[in-house]
C-alpha cells in the first residue's frame, strides 16, 4: 500500500494576507526551480482564515500545485457562533484540509476529544479531508504512558467514524513537548507512535482502513530532521510549524528525499 507523502505547514496566527501571497509564491518557485515532484509528494499550508481567499486566487490563477486549508473549523455549519468558521465556508474556498484538535486548540480552548469529533464530522460533511492532531505532553511522555494516552484521545476524537471516512483521514502526531521547543522527539519516537497509530486502526477498522491512513509528524521539524522521520515506515509526512513560515526552509522539508 503506496500512501502519498504530505508535507503541511502550519502557519498558526502568523503572517497576513500579503505575507501569505509573497510567502506561498516564493515556495511555489522555489520548488518549480527544484523540478519538485508534486505526483509523488504533496505540499499544503494552512493560513490563518483570513488568508485564505488570497492564497486560493493565487493558487487557482497560477495554477500552483500547492493544496491549502484551515486551522480550525466550527462543529456546527451555520449560526450564532460568533468568531466560528463553517466547513461549508471553506469548502467555498476549495481548501483541501482542514487541522483539528491542535494541542493549541486542545490547551488555549479547551477543545475536548468529543469537540474534535464533532469538528471531523464537520469537515466530512463539507468533503474536506481533517488533519486530526493527537499527541501527548511532557508529564505523560516522562511516565511512560504516551502511547495509552494519545489512542484514547485518538479513540475519542474519532468516534462515530465510519470505515470509509477514515480511510481518508490523516492523524498528525504532535508530542506537545516538542511544538516550538526545538525539541524533536528521535525518528524512532514518531515511528513507535505511527505504528501504534496505524495498529489501533486495524482494531477499530481494518488493516486496509489502517493502511490508507495517513500518519504525520509534527513538532520542531526541520530541513535537517525531516529526511530520518521521513525514513520512518509508517510516517506518511510531517506537520511543520514554525519551519513552514521561511520558504527556503519549508521546501527544503519537501525535498526530504533530494
Ligand atoms: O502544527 C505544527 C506543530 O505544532 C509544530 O510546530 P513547530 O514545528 O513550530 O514545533
Amino acid at each position: 500500500m503506496s500512501r502519498k507523502p504530505l508535507i503541511a505547514g502550519n502557519w498558526k496566527m502568523n503572517l497576513n494576507h500579503i505575507e501569505a501571497v509573497t510567502l506561498v509564491q516564493k515556495l511555489a518557485w522555489t520548488l518549480d526551480d527544484a523540478n519538485f515532484d508534486f505526483d509523488k509528494t504533496e505540499v499544503a499550508v494552512f493560513p490563518p482564515f483570513t488568508d485564505i481567499r488570497s492564497v486560493q486566487s493565487l493558487i487557482e490563477g497560477d495554477k500552483f500545485r500547492i493544496e491549502y486549508g484551515g486551522q480550525d473549523i466550527s462543529a456546527h455549519d451555520s449560526g450564532a457562533y460568533t468568531g466560528e468558521i463553517s466547513g461549508s465556508f471553506l469548502a467555498k474556498l476549495n481548501a483541501a484540509y482542514v487541522l483539528v484538535g491542535h494541542s493549541e486548540r486542545r490547551t488555549y480552548h479547551g477543545e475536548t476529544d468529543e469537540v474534535c469529533a464533532a469538528k471531523v464530522q464537520a469537515a466530512y460533511r463539507h468533503e474536506i479531508t481533517p488533519v486530526l492532531c493527537v499527541g501527548e505532553g511532557l508529564d505523560i511522555r516522562e511516565a511512560g504512558n504516551h502511547v495509552t494516552y494519545t489512542l484514547e484521545q485518538l479513540r475519542g476524537s474519532i468516534s462515530g467514524l465510519t470505515a470509509e471516512q477514515a480511510k481518508s483521514l490523516v492523524i498528525a502526531y504532535e508530542p506537545v513537548w516538542a511544538i516550538g521547543t526545538g525539541k524533536v522527539a528521535t525518528a524512532e519516537d514518531a515511528q513507535e507512535m505511527a505504528a501504534a497509530i496505524r495498529a489501533e486502526l486495524t482494531k477499530l477498522y481494518s488493516a486496509d482502513v489502517a493502511n490508507q491512513v495517513r500518519v504525520l509528524y509534527g513538532g520542531s521539524v526541520k530541513s535537517s530532521s525531516a529526511p530520518s522521520i521521513m525514513e520512518q515506515a509508517d510516517v506518511d509526512g510531517v506537520l511543520v510549524g514554525g519551519a513552514s513560515l521561511q520558504a527556503d526552509e519549508f521546501a527544503a522539508i519537501a525535498r526530504f528525499d533530494a
